[in-house]
C-alpha cells in the first residue's frame, strides 16, 4: 500500500540527521524535505522569535549545497549567519532546534563551538568572502582538496569589505566559490548604484529573450546552424558585458554563473555539481525570494526579517521603545532645525527612522551596510554646516572606529552618534551585544558620551547633543522604555551635569543609562536593610560631573557604579580615575558593577543581566560588600 502524502513528508525530515543522509534522496524527497524544513522553521520562530524571512529564502539553496558538497570537509561560510536555520537542522541540531536563541540553547548564528559544520562565527555582515578566502589559501598551502564556499546576500554586498575580499580572491586565482544570494532585499529594500545595476541587468529580459530568438533563427539555417550558434555564443561575451551582472564579477576575475532560480533544487544541484569541478574563483548568482513559503513574510519581508516570539493576546501593553522615542524626537527636532540629516546603514526601521525618511526624504540617507562610509560621509556633511545624526547599533559602530577617530573627532566635527542597542540586547547574543561603546567612545579626544536614564531623558539628550558643536555619542538600550511621561518640548540639559536623585549618608549608588533604574531599585532594597544610599543619575560618562560625584562620594565614603558596558574603560573606570585624580581613594571605597572581561552570550535581556551580574541585585550585593 502506498504511503499517504503526509506520512511521506513526515518521513523525510525524520530520516535526516546529518548532511550525509541527503545524498541518496530523490528530487521529490528533497522538495518534500524543503517543505518540512519551512514548516519547522515557521513554527519554531513563532515560539522563540528569530530571523524568519532570511532563513525561509535559502531552504533549497541550503539543501543543494549540502547535497553536493561534503561538510565539514568542505566549508560553507554564511555571511551574517542569520539565514542558517535549515543548515542547523540538517547538521545534527534538529533535536535542539527548539532551544533556538534561548539561554543555554543553540545560537541563531553559526558558532564553531556549536558544531563542526559551522566553520566561521558570523553575525556582522560582509565578512564571508575574506574568511572563505583565508580558508581556501590555508587549504591550498596544506594540499587539502576541500572546497570553500562563501554565501553572501545582496545586502551584504553593499559593504566595502566584500569588495576587498573579491579583489584579492580574483588576483590570487584561488579555488573559491562565492554564492550570491540575491533577493533584492537588505533588511529594507536594498540600496545603492550596484544594486540598481544588478536589478536593471537582470530585468534585462530583452537580453535573455534576444538570445533565445537569435538561437532559434540560427538553428533554422540549413547545414551551418550549429557553427553559427557557436559563433554567436562567442560574440555573446561582448554583448553580455553590457547587459548582465556577470560583468561586475568578471572584472574581479571571477567566473560568473547564473542567474539560477534559487528555489529549483534540480537547477541548483546541477549548477553546484558543475561548479565543484571548476578551478579558480567562481561566483554563482542565485535568485531567491525572501520569506519564501510563508505568505505574510513574502508580502512583507522587511517586517519578517527578524521577529519576536508571537505574543499572547492578553499580553500587557508595553511603553514605547527607546528606538521609537528617538525616531519621533528626530522628526520633531528636524521640523525646527533644517540642518539635521539622519543617516542609517541599512537599518531604517531598526533605528526608528522610517517616519523621518517619509517626512524628510531629502534629509534621510540610507548608505547600505556601510558603517565606515556613513561616518566619513557624516564628517563631510558636517564640514558643509549640516548636523548629521548617525543612527547605528552600538555593535555595528565597532566597524567604523577609525572613521570616528580620524574623520570626526580629530577635526572636532559636530556629528551625533545615536548608538541604539547599547547594552545587553538579548537573543542575538555575542555578536550583537552593545557592551563596548562607552569604553571605545570615551577614550577618544573631543568625544562626549551620554546615556539616558529613561526614554524622556533620551529626548532631552538628543536636543542637547545637537546644541553641542562637537562629536557626541548618545547610547540607549534595546527594548521598551520605563513608561516615563513624554511631555513638553525636548530641552537642552546642563552640559556635563549629573542629577542627584536621592540624598543619602552611607553609600552612593551611581548609575548611567539603564543603570539608574537599577540604582533606584537597589537603593530601595538597601533602605529596607537599614542603609541610607544616595543615588545619582550620571547622564554623562564624559565629561563626568566630577564636582557632584566627588562631593557625594566624600559624604558617604562608599561608591558603587553600575553600567551596562564592559568594566574595562567604561563609566565606572571614569569614576575611579576621577577619585584617584582627586586623591580620594584613601577616603572612599569603590566597587564597579558592569560586564567583566567576557563576551555575553544569548538569552533574554533579564536572564543575561542576572547571569552577568549587571542588575539591581548585583548592585545591592556590591554595596553590601562595602559594609563588611
Ligand atoms: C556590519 C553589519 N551591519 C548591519 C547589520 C544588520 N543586518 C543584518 S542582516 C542585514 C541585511 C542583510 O541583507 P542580505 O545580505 O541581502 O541578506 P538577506 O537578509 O536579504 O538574506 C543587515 C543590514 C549586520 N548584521 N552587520
Ligand atoms: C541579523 C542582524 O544583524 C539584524 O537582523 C539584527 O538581528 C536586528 O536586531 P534587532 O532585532 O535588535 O533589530
Ligand atoms: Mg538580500
Amino acid at each position: 500500500m502506498s504511503k499517504s502524502k503526509s506520512e511521506t513528508e513526515d518521513s523525510v525530515l525524520k530520516r535526516v540527521s546529518s548532511p550525509q543522509d541527503l545524498k541518496g534522496l530523490t528530487l521529490d524527497e528533497m522538495n518534500l524535505l524543503a517543505r518540512e524544513l519551512r514548516q519547522t522553521i515557521i513554527s519554531q520562530v513563532r515560539v522563540t522569535g528569530g530571523h524568519l524571512a532570511p532563513s525561509l529564502g535559502v531552504v533549497e539553496l541550503t539543501l543543494a549545497l549540502h547535497k553536493v558538497f561534503n561538510l565539514p570537509k568542505d566549508k560553507i561560510v554564511w555571511d551574517v549567519g542569520h539565514q542558517t536555520y535549515a543548515h542547523k537542522i540538517l547538521t545534527g541540531r534538529k533535536d535542539r532546534f527548539n532551544t533556538l536563541r534561548q539561554l543555554d540553547g543553540i545560537s541563531g548564528f553559526p558558532k564553531r563551538s556549536e558544531n563542526p559544520c559551522d566553520c566561521f562565527d558570523t553575525g556582522h555582515s560582509s565578512t564571508s568572502i575574506s574568511a572563505a578566502l583565508g580558508m581556501a589559501v590555508g587549504k591550498h598551502l596544506q594540499g587539502d582538496p576541500g572546497r570553500v564556499i562563501a554565501v553572501i546576500g545582496d545586502g551584504s554586498l553593499t559593504a566595502g569589505m566584500a569588495y576587498e575580499g573579491l579583489n584579492q580572491a580574483g588576483d590570487l586565482d584561488e579555488d573559491l566559490i562565492v554564492v550570491l544570494n540575491d533577493n533584492g532585499m537588505s533588511i529594507a529594500p536594498n540600496v545603492g548604484a550596484l544594486n540598481k545595476f544588478m536589478s536593471r541587468a537582470l530585468s534585462g529580459k530583452a537580453y535573455q529573450g534576444f538570445r533565445k530568438d537569435v538561437e532559434k533563427v540560427l538553428r533554422g539555417v540549413p547545414g551551418i546552424g550549429k557553427e553559427l550558434i557557436d559563433l554567436a555564443r562567442r560574440s555573446e561575451e561582448s554583448l553580455k558585458a553590457f547587459s548582465t551582472p556577470g560583468m561586475l564579477f568578471e572584472a574581479f576575475k571571477f567566473n560568473y554563473l547564473g542567474p539560477v532560480d534559487g528555489h529549483r533544487l534540480d537547477r541548483l544541484t546541477e549548477t553546484f555539481e558543475m561548479v565543484k569541478r571548476l578551478k579558480g574563483p567562481v561566483l554563482v548568482h542565485v535568485l531567491t525570494q525572501k520569506g519564501r513559503g510563508y505568505e505574510p513574510a513574502e508580502l512583507n519581508p522587511a517586517h519578517y526579517h527578524g521577529v519576536g516570539a508571537v505574543k499572547a493576546k492578553d499580553a500587557p501593553k508595553q511603553p514605547p521603545s527607546y528606538t521609537s522615542v528617538f525616531g519621533r524626537t528626530m522628526v520633531e527636532l528636524a521640523g525646527e532645525n533644517k540642518n539635521i540629516i539622519a543617516l542609517t546603514a541599512a537599518m531604517p526601521e531598526g533605528t526608528g527612522l522610517t517616519e523621518f525618511s517619509q517626512k524628510y526624504p531629502e534629509r534621510f540617507k540610507d548608505v547600505g551596510i556601510a558603517e565606515q562610509h556613513a561616518v566619513t560621509f557624516a564628517a563631510g556633511l558636517a564640514c558643509e554646516g549640516y548636523q548629521p545624526v548617525v543612527a547605528i547599533y552600538s555593535t555595528f559602530m565597532q566597524r567604523a572606529y577609525d572613521q570616528v577617530v580620524h574623520d570626526v573627532c580629530l577635526q572636532n566635527l559636530p556629528v551625533v552618534f545615536a548608538l541604539d542597542r547599547g547594552g545587553i540586547v538579548g537573543e542575538d547574543g555575542e555578536t550583537h551585544q552593545g557592551l563596548l561603546d562607552i569604553s571605545y567612545m570615551r577614550c577618544v579626544p573631543n568625544m562626549a558620551v551620554m546615556a539616558p536614564a529613561d526614554e524622556d531623558e533620551l529626548r532631552h539628550m538628543l536636543k542637547t547633543a545637537l546644541e553641542h558643536k562637537s562629536p557626541v555619542t548618545l547610547r540607549y538600550p534595546r527594548g521598551c522604555g520605563l513608561g516615563a511621561e513624554l511631555k513638553g518640548k525636548p530641552l537642552v540639559l546642563d552640559w556635563g551635569k549629573a542629577e542627584l536623585r536621592r540624598e543619602g549618608s552611607d553609600c552612593l549608588l551611581l548609575g548611567i543609562g539603564v543603570g539608574v533604574k537599577a540604582a533606584e531599585d537597589a537603593a530601595f532594597k538597601l533602605q529596607e536593610k537599614g542603609h541610607d544610599p544616595a543615588v545619582i543619575n550620571a547622564r554623562f560618562a564624559k565629561p563626568l560631573d566630577e564636582e557632584l560625584i566627588c562631593a557625594w562620594a566624600e559624604k558617604t565614603g562608599r561608591v558603587v557604579t553600575i553600567e551596562e558596558n564592559v568594566l574595562a574603560g567604561g563609566f565606572g573606570s571614569a569614576v575611579l580615575e576621577c577619585l584617584n585624580n582627586r586623591n580620594l581613594l584613601d577616603k572612599v571605597k569603590i566597587r564597579r558593577v558592569g560586564v567583566g572581561d567576557t563576551f555575553v552570550r544569548h538569552g533574554s535581556q533579564a536572564q543575561l543581566r542576572a547571569l552577568y551580574e549587571v542588575d539591581a541585585d548585583a548592585l545591592e550585593k556590591a554595596a553590601l560588600e562595602l559594609f563588611d
